[in-house]
């Protein structure tokens, strides 16, 4: 088992503003559900979103990115071929790419069969909720949907045992995150319940480790600082008006990240 360590908040900041000054183009491949989110979210954090989609774009589009996001939420023929042919592409020239396993287990085989895929073409970082890291690791997991029913704690050694298979790095979200590279791993405590009652704040939340491993050349501790970022945002957006509300608010606080907090 590796070594926790709590993440500080010092060591975030300079990953959040390195975003920020040197804004990175994110190629996302994502589900149609949090298109719109996930483009705002990065906009929000200074970086610059790109849904690039067609099988016939993917393979050039990675070389002009800074980085990759492979969501696998509203997968379909077409869109799981643009998303082996990218992910290939950036294996081939190592470039960094994160994989978001949404849903994997239970009834879903074919998402569950290409995530397997997908992950022999070594993503730098594989980003789920408890339930997902433990379903890809091959252990009982009991999601509902694309949402966790399980700690995350429990899914710490599967997340352990992949990073070191795939070597890889592991980010398992929820009431605690956990960060692992296999061999270190940093947790990230806070955030806010509603941070699940808002779609396509995980999904977002990958988008972010993307844009953060793209400005850094250590992807564990730009991964935990991504985490920090969400988690912090979601405890400083506004919960008194409703969820409507606290998506907004949640941008907000994200955009406003560096000028009036940390
Ligand atoms: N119980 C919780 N308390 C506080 N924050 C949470 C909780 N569950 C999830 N989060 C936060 O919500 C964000 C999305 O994570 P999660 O819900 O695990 O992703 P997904 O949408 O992929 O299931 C992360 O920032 C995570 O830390
Ligand atoms: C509801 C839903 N169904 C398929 S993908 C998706 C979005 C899930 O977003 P998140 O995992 O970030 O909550
Ligand atoms: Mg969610």
């Amino acid at each position: 088992m590796s070594v926790v360590k709590p993440l500080q908040a010092a060591q975030a900041i300079p990953f959040i503003k390195r975003v920020k000054d040197q804004c990175p183009l994110v190629h996302c491949i994502t589900n149609d559900v949090v298109q719109n989110f996930t483009a705002n979210v990065l906009l929000a954090i200074g970086a610059s979103p790109a849904m690039v989609i067609a099988e016939q774009e993917v393979t050039a589009f990675v070389n002009v990115a800074n980085s990759l996001l492979v969501n696998i939420g509203t997968i379909n023929n077409n869109t799981a071929k643009s998303m082996l042919l990218a992910a290939t592409e950036t294996q081939k020239n190592q470039l960094p790419w994160v994989l978001d396993p949404v849903a994997v287990g239970s009834a879903l085989i074919y998402r569950s069969e290409i995530a397997h895929q997908l992950l022999l073409l070594k993503p730098t970082v594989v980003r789920g909720n408890a339930s997902e890291i433990l379903a890809l690791g091959g252990q009982n997991s009991s999601s509902k949907g694309p949402d966790s029913q399980d700690s995350t704690e429990s899914a710490l050694n599967a997340a352990n045992l992949l990073a070191q298979k795939y070597q890889t790095i592991i980010a398992i979200t929820g009431d605690v995150d956990y960060v692992t590279d296999g061999h270190n791993t940093y947790s990230i405590a806070g955030g806010d319940i509603n941070l699940t009652k808002v779609t396509g704040t995980g999904c977002s939340l990958s988008a972010m480790v993307a844009a953060f491993i793209a400005v850094s050349t250590d992807a564990l501790l730009a991964t935990a600082s991504a985490c920090y970022m969400m988690k912090r945002a979601g405890e400083l957006a506004n919960k008194q008006q409703g969820l409507g509300t606290y998506a907004v608010s949640l941008l907000d606080q994200l955009s406003l990240f560096g000028d009036s907090h940390q």
